[in-house]
Formats: structure tokens, C-alpha cells, sequence
């Protein structure tokens, strides 16, 4: 049956009252128990959603599939409809700013929805994002990566746990609530935005324009947008790297050119792009812009300590980066270095040749990216400051009559908070509930640009409750969420809501 005719056969309003009244006595563990059948018994259910939402390549990245990143939107809208949220807004964040091709491109809205409207209940912000990393079956990919294809309990397709994956198992858990007939323990807003791959344009403000209004009252917020460690263990995070993104922009010649006419006679756009990037960072990781390192806050005894409970070790790093070329054997060192110190990337050439066969072309205007992973103390703008200087004394250097520019694309905060308050108890409990050990407190390499900010506007606290494996595939090909990743994160989410609405 279609999923959507599916969801509108259900009369919600008919459902008696006496049936809320029975729940009202039940003790969470019982309720729980009901939710957890309930979303078992919705397994196959839950696979199409995700299904039809990683159908839709949501791409923020790619300008040409701006729609798609409309048409994503307007999916959630309609299943958060049939599930019952209200007053559900699209706010428009008007056009992209530069960098951008077309300057008339317009900015995917942020998806606001109500869930309960219970003045002595907690109310709790979920946020989450519906684009998705750029993917091509050429990448790699064993399957085409917007039709989600189950193997072996696994579930392949981009966005399939970041972070279409979460996002639809919040609307799972109102699904198994509503199908019950159980009321939600808490109030909720959702808040889903379509540009965080792309540096989540235009919601910091919105965030700040409706922190008074739509987000009024926020108790606490809660994000699932990152993932375990590793493969074995559920974890908590409490930190994230924030990320600035840079290009370089060199450019010379009229036109692409013979290498065979022009080559040895000319300044090469490529050649002076890759002589700087390749002066950005060491071999070994060493970010060899000054001024970096020495922002980076210093290791404290109690911080080293942490280390020490968590599980991880190098083989786990290795299995999922699919090889063994780890710079670090340590636990220590990889954590620390994935979490609490920066990292440099190269990340492309935009212009340059890229196919298969031997092009023997000089191109004419080539754009390198790269990023900036931060921590805390660095200070965002004064490391912007020291990347331009940097890059234009190495173009001085080469001498070349070649114009180039370095920019900023976009940039987010890093965001480190205390892992013991109510929100973080509740979610102990719901994992230990649902998968029967205590999760590990984790800070995550990675960046959620808006969190910062949704911490200082709401003034608030924010969890990160990660649904996926720390061998998911984020951004790479072959993306994945296992099935029981998928379905018991999706009872963790619920058990934590009531946890949290009790406490
Ligand atoms: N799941 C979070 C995530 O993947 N975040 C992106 C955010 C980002 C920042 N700049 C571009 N994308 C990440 O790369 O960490
Ligand atoms: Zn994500
Ligand atoms: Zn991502």
C-alpha cells in the first residue's frame, strides 16, 4: 500500500479518550514497552519513509538541484502533517549569498513544526537537516545512491544517516505514538533545515529572529546529526569542531588551452594553484599556516583522563576508513586529534580535468577548496585573516602574472558543552534502556554549524544523539544506516523524550 494513503486512513481524532486514561496509570517502562512493539511492528513502514526521502537528492551543494532541495522540504511538510504536528512553517531565507553561480538562487527554507501543546510538559527542540552530501554512482557506489537498497541489514543510500536516516526516525517515533493512541511525554518543535552541508545559510538569523518567538519556552534541544565512535558502542556527544571553508580562485588564460602549444611557454593557473595548496599542510597532518596551532587551547590533566573510559582503537579507525594509513597508533593521539586539535583538508579542484583518458588541456580558471576543522580557542575571523595572508605571501612568492583570490565560503562554530544535565541523563537512561550498556561520552570530529547558536539564542543546553556507526560512510560512497541502528535509534529517541519528560 502506498505510504501516504496508508497514514491518512488513520483517524486520529476518533480514537476514545478512556484509551489516554489507561495509558495515564502506566508506569514509562510499560509504556515503552508498548512504543518499542509498536515501532518493531512499523519496521517495514519506517524502511519506505526513508525510502521516499532518500529518493529525492536533496543535494545543497549543487545548485542545479536546488528543487529537489525544495521538493525535500515540501516531503517532510506533508509527512508532518499526517502525523499530526501543527503549526507547521516553511520560513523562506531569501536568495544565496556569494560565493554562488547564479546570484538568483534561492535559499531552501527551515521546515518549523509543532508536536503537543501541553503547558506542564517540558517542550523539547529537534533539529535536523534534509540535504544531503553530492553523490554520482561514478563516485564508487556499488547501487545508484538515491534509491535506498537493503543488503545484509544494511541500509545503502545517501543521507541514509546524515541525516535523512534521523530525521525520519523522529517522524517514526510520533508515527509508533500515534498508532498507540500514547500521548508524547514532552512538546516539540522541529527544526529542519535544508543547507547545513553547505554551511546552514541564513539560520543562524532565523534562529535569532524566532528565538522569542517560535522557539519560546525550548526546555532543551536535541540533535541527531553525528554518529558512534565506533561500531560496538552507543555514545553521547558533547562536542563538535566547527568548520571554515575556504577557495582559491586562480585564474589567466582566455581559454582552456593545448598543452602541446601553450605548455612550457605560460603561466599555468593549475600549477600555481597546487604549488600553494600543497604548502597548506604537511604529510602528517601539521597545519603549516602560522598562527593556528597557537589559538589551540591546552590539554588539561582532567581532559587527558577522559580518554582513558572511552573505547576506541586504531583498528576501528582503520575498518572504517577502509585502509591502514592512520598517522597516529594511539588511542589518544586519534581521539585528540579528531577532536580537540584542528586539521587542514584539501577537498578539490574545481576546473580541472577530471575524467578518464589522457585530456591534454591547460585549463583556464581553476577554483581549489579546502576546509579548516576549528577548536576551541581559536578565533574564527583572526584564522581567517591569517589564511588570506598566508595564501597571498605564497602567490607573491611564485611570481606568476596569474590573478588569484582566496575566499571564505561559508563558516560554523565549534561547540563544546557539559555532559551532565537533564537532558544528558535522560538519554543515558534510554540507551542503557534500549541497548543495555552506558553510552561513552564523545566529543565528534565533525560540525553542526548551528549548534553554538542554538545553545546562546534559547539560551538552552543541546544533546547529540546519535543514531549511525562510526563506519556509516558519512559524505564517502556507499553511505549506510543499519537496519537495527535505524529502528532501536528510533526507540532511544522515543525512551529519551519520556525520560526526559519525567525528569
Ligand atoms: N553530519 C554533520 C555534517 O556532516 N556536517 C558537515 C557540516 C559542514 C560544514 N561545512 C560543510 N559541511 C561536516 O562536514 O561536518
Ligand atoms: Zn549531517
Ligand atoms: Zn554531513
Amino acid at each position: 500500500m502506498n505510504f501516504t494513503r496508508l497514514l491518512s486512513t488513520i483517524n486520529y481524532k476518533k480514537i476514545p479518550p478512556s484509551i489516554f486514561r489507561s495509558y495515564s496509570t502506566m508506569s514509562i517502562e510499560k509504556k515503552l514497552q508498548s512504543v518499542f512493539s509498536k515501532v518493531d511492528e512499523l519496521k517495514p513502514v519506517f524502511i519506505e519513509r526513508l525510502a521516499n526521502a532518500v529518493a529525492i537528492p536533496s543535494v545543497s551543494g549543487d545548485e542545479s538541484l536546488r528543487k529537489e532541495v525544495f521538493k525535500m522540504s515540501e516531503f517532510l511538510v506533508k509527512e508532518l502533517e499526517s502525523l499530526g504536528a501543527y503549526d507547521i512553517q516553511v520560513k523562506p531565507l531569501g536568495k544565496q549569498p556569494p560565493p554562488v553561480t547564479d546570484e538568483n538562487l534561492e535559499l531552501p527554507p527551515i521546515v518549523l513544526a509543532r508536536v503537543g501543546k501541553d503547558e506542564t510538559k517540558k517542550t523539547i527542540m529537534i533539529y535536523g537537516h534534509y540535504d544531503v552530501q553530492p553523490a554520482l554512482k561514478d563516485d564508487g557506489w556499488d547501487t545508484y545512491p538515491f534509491k535506498l537498497v537493503e543488503v545484509n541489514d544494511k541500509l545503502y543510500g545517501r543521507g541514509s544517516t546524515d541525516d535523512k536516516g534521523p530525521v525520519i526516525a523522529w517522524l517514526n517515533v510520533l508515527q509508533a505514538h500515534k498508532e498507540l493512541s500514547l500521548e508524547l511525554p514532552v512538546n516539540i518543535i522541529f527544526c529542519f533545515e535544508g543547507m547545513e552541508e553547505s554551511g546552514s545559510l541564513g539560520l543562524e538569523e532565523l534562529v535569532g529572529r524566532e528565538a522569542d518567538k517560535y522557539f519560546k519556552g525550548v526546555d532543551t534541544c536535541c540533535i541527531s546529526d553525528n554518529y558512534w565512535l565506533g561500531t560496538k558502542k552507543p555514545v553521547l556527544t558533547y562536542g563538535l569542531r566547527g568548520c571554515n571553508y575556504y577557495q582559491i580562485i586562480v585564474s589567466g588564460p582566455g581559454a582552456d588551452l593545448h598543452s602541446g602549444i601553450f605548455g612550457g611557454v605560460i603561466h599555468e593557473p593549475m600549477t600555481d594553484l597546487i604549488r600553494v595548496m600543497s604548502q597548506l599542510v604537511d604529510v602528517k597532518g601539521k597545519i603549516l599556516i602560522p598562527g593556528i596551532d597557537e589559538m589551540v587551547a591546552p590539554v588539561t590533566e582532567t581532559e587527558e583522563k577522559l580518554y582513558d573510559d572511552i573505547e576506541f582503537d586504531v583498528n576501528e579507525l582503520n575498518a572504517a576508513s577502509g585502509s591502514n594509513t592512520a598517522i597516529y597508533q594511539s588511542k589518544n593521539d586519534i581521539l585528540m586529534h579528531r577532536w580537540r586539535y584542528p586539521s587542514l583538508s584539501l577537498h578539490g579542484i574545481e576546473g580541472a580535468f577530471s575524467g578518464g583518458g589522457a585530456k591534454t588541456v591547460i585549463p583556464a580558471k581553476v577554483i581549489g577548496k579546502f576546509s579548516i576543522r576549528t577548536v576551541p580557542d581559536i578565533d574564527s575571523k583572526k584564522m581567517d585573516q591569517y589564511v588570506f595572508d598566508y595564501v597571498n605571501a605564497k602567490f607573491k612568492e611564485l611570481g606568476t602574472p596569474n590573478s588569484y583570490k582566496v575566499e571564505l565560503i561559508h563558516d560554523g562554530a565549534y561547540w563544546k558543552s557539559d555532559p551532565f544535565n537533564d537532558s544528558f541523563t535522560a538519554a543515558k537512561k534510554a540507551t542503557k534502556v534500549v541497548w543495555g550498556v552506558e553510552p561513552d561520552l564523545t566529543r565528534e570530529g565533525g560540525s553542526i554549524p548551528i549548534t553554538l547558536t542554538f545553545e546562546q539564542q534559547l539560551k538552552t543546553n543541546v544533546l547529540l544523539l546519535p543514531l549511525g556507526k562510526g563506519d556509516d560512510g558519512a559524505h564517502s560512497i556507499n553511505e549506510k544506516i543499519d537496519v537495527k541502528n535505524y529502528i532501536e535509534g528510533a526507540k532511544t529517541m522515543a525512551a529519551y523524550l519520556h525520560y526526559y519528560g519525567e525528569i
